[in-house]
């Protein structure tokens, strides 16, 4: 019996990264979504931004979040370390620069839970390579009841994220896919279905030219 070994994809077919944004107001489960994917996916990396608010219980600082003090996040703001910044219900939120270069040159794709702020500078400078998609809640008694039921936050504090999430919801016609994240694995299987799509696109591959005209024998 002859033995075959399976087909490869040639190694001169590479692929640009890409960045993957995810916006929501909060509480509608855009961390849920994006952990869920993170474990499933090996080809994508989270971007851990900075922030200046405090960690709630259970968070990981360099793993959630880099958590640091007012003027350290002034520091790295004057020294250009950030993609992007904004102040969100009262605190500074960023992503450093240096991780997310690192990861996209590698051919890998990075993922980006941050608002519609930073969607919008990132927007400017990455344009194809970032797509963009924003969640839902299917009700904003249901969103409520989301902020209240991760039991983080205390009542004043969702009380002002509520009062924000009109505001926040009002950027959806910004972002390339909209989920209603109802259920939450089927919220999980349209952001990877998304990814998928995104991954084949023509424009993010590199050497498909080459490739093509030696299929074609034209070289
Ligand atoms: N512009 C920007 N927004 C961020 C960044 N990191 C987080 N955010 C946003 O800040 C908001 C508050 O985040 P957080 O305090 O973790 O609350 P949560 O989204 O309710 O879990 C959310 O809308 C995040 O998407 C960042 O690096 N840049
Ligand atoms: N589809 C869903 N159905 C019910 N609960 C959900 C769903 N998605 C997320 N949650 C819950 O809602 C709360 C807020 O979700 P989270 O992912 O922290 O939101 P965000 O990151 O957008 O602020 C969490 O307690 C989470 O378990």
């Amino acid at each position: 019996m002859t033995q075959t070994t399976p087909p490869t994809l040639p190694a001169t077919i590479h692929r640009r990264g890409l960045m993957l944004v995810m916006s929501s107001p909060s509480g509608a489960g855009k961390t849920t979504i994006s952990r869920a994917l993170l474990a499933r996916d090996d080809g994508i990396a989270m971007s851990v931004s900075a922030t200046t608010r405090a960690p709630r219980p259970g968070e990981v600082d360099g793993q959630d979040y880099y958590f640091v003090p007012v003027p350290r996040f002034q520091e790295m703001v004057e020294a250009g370390e950030f993609l992007e910044h904004a102040k969100v219900f009262d605190n500074y939120y960023g992503t450093p620069r240096g991780p997310v270069e690192a990861v996209l040159s590698q051919g890998r794709d990075v993922m980006f839970d941050i608002d519609w702020q930073g969607t919008q500078q990132l927007r400017q400078t990455a344009r194809a390579d970032l797509v963009s998609v924003f969640v839902l809640p299917p009700s904003v008694a249901e969103l409520e009841r989301r902020l209240h039921s991760r039991a983080q936050d205390s009542a004043e504090v969702v009380a002002k994220r509520m009062a924000k999430a009109g505001d926040e919801m009002s950027h959806w016609p910004e972002y390339d896919y909209i989920i209603v994240n109802v259920d939450v694995e089927q919220s999980i299987a349209n952001v990877q279905a998304i990814l998928t799509a995104e991954r084949l696109k023509r424009e993010r591959q590199v050497g498909m030219h080459d490739f093509v005209t030696r299929l074609r024998g034209l070289d």
